[in-house]
């Protein structure tokens, strides 16, 4: 990908806390104009990879290159918006105080826009920071992010607090931000049932390092299942067994690789975004233990 292509680069980045590696020579690139997923175990680098992003935090080593601009601590880089995971917000101050102070502190500021995503949220402009509910709280924090008419947006986990209805309406509310102003989103989520609603590609954090990144069609195509109870070598070839779900009769198996011709004994499915996802945290997590 070129800059231009590429809202959010990093080349090599380590990134340690104490004695525990968290990143480990991370590469990887989100598309311009994508809503990419980011997916992970806890405790795999979501939030420490935002942080890097944002400047909260500097990389021990390797580059990191924002809308083409590097990172800093003197503040958050033109353009970007960043919704922490707690999404934090003045407690005594009023949702209609919270959007004046967003304009206040904010050189570009769609004053309009963010009081239309707080009135789809039916929240009142009177309510204080303090009484809504976690779910009001994210769509005000993102009714915030988004007035500021950001390039590259970072959301930490933003569907987690969000009943279904809530949750469709936030992805709605992206899909359209980013088909009308081309805005690019990079959403932490744990919600992997909804995530092919929400985003259009995947970035897969497993040990310290992007294991898999791309558009979502691609890397289901990339995959498939095998259901059998003989030995799954037999038939991959060159493709690996990514995870294995054992059966009373057969055993599961998610595969990345060429689907093979059909063979005697073994059913060959079409992955679902599920099935990959799950497979491979549930190898990464195998690792951890
Ligand atoms: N400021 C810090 N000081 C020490 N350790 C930290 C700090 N920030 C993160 N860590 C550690 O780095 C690792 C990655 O944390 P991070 O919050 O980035 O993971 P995550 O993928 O966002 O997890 P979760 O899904 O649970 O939110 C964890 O082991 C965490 O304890």
């Amino acid at each position: 990908m070129t800059a231009q292509e590429s809202a959010l680069t990093m080349q090599d980045v380590d990134k340690r806390f104490g004695k525990k590696k968290v990143l480990d020579a991370c590469t990887f690139e989100v598309a311009t104009g994508s809503i990419t997923a980011l997916v992970g175990v806890n405790g795999a680098g979501k939030s420490t990879l935002m942080s890097l992003a944002v400047g909260l935090t500097m990389p021990d080593h390797g580059s990191i290159s924002v809308l083409g601009s590097t990172p800093d601590q003197d503040g958050i880089c033109p353009g970007l918006s960043y919704l922490a995971q707690h999404k934090p917000l003045y407690p005594k101050f009023t949702v209609a105080e919270l959007l004046r102070f967003g304009a206040y502190t904010n050189d570009e500021w769609d004053a309009k826009y963010a009081l239309d995503l707080v009135g789809r949220a039916g929240i009142s402009l009177d309510a204080k920071a303090k009484t809504l509910s976690p779910g009001q709280r994210t769509r005000v924090a993102l009714a915030l992010a988004l007035g500021r008419r950001p390039q590259l947006l970072l959301l930490d986990e933003p569907l987690a607090d969000l009943d279904p209805v809530a949750r469709r309406s936030v992805a709605t509310t992206l899909l359209e931000d980013v088909a009308e102003y081309g805005t690019t989103v990079l959403l932490s989520s744990h919600i992997v049932s909804e995530l092919a609603d929400v985003s259009d590609r995947l970035l897969l954090l497993g040990g310290g390092n992007a294991r898999l990144s791309g558009p979502l069609d691609e890397l289901i195509a990339a995959h498939y299942v095998l259901i059998g109870d003989g030995d799954p070598s037999d038939v991959v070839g060159a493709g690996a067994v990514i995870h294995t779900d054992k059966g009373m009769r057969s055993n599961s198996h998610v595969v990345e690789g060429v689907r093979p011709s059909p063979r005697a004994g073994w059913v060959i499915d079409d992955a679902t975004l599920d099935d990959v996802v799950l497979g491979h945290l549930s190898a990464e997590t195998m690792v951890a233990a």
